[in-house]
């Protein structure tokens, strides 16, 4: 059977807020939110295809701090996995793939419209930050 195609999110949490950015592209999935992130590209290890992701998709730098455990399917041959990561320098500002983006509170978390596959994730990324 072929190796599914690891697609790393971030839970970036700063400030007792956590990052959700919302999609503009494809158009199936845009106006959902999602925690951002990419697709592991051959040779990376799933940290450095975050700490890539998150400079191209944001202009900030950031490094992963822990991972949560689990990973989610989402489109057939893909799957998600998280891992908590801290802003080392920047103003995360949505310069691809995103149109928007939203520090959430603990409270607000349900408040955005998450993309379906990303639901049960985000659950998880709630058990380990209200626990840090
Ligand atoms: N980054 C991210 N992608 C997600 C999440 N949930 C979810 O279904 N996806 C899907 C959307 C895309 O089909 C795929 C990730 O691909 P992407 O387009 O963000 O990654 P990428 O930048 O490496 O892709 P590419 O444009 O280079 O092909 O996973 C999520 O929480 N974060």
């Amino acid at each position: 059977m072929t190796q599914p195609i690891v697609v790393v999110g971030a839970a970036l949490v700063d400030g007792g807020r956590l990052l959700a950015a919302r999609r503009s592209a494809p158009v199936e999935l845009a106006g959902r939110w999602e925690l951002p992130g990419g697709k592991v590209e051959p040779g990376e290890s799933p940290e450095q295809a975050l700490v890539r992701e998150l400079r191209e998709e944001l202009g900030v730098t950031a490094e992963p701090v822990e991972r949560v455990q689990g990973e989610w399917p989402l489109k057939p041959g893909h799957v998600l996995r998280i891992w908590v990561a801290r802003l080392l320098d920047g103003a995360p500002e949505p310069l691809e793939d995103h149109d928007e983006l939203r520090w959430l509170t603990l409270e607000e978390v349900w408040d955005v419209d998450w993309l379906d596959q990303d639901v049960a994730a985000v659950d998880a990324v709630l058990a380990v930050w209200k626990r840090r």
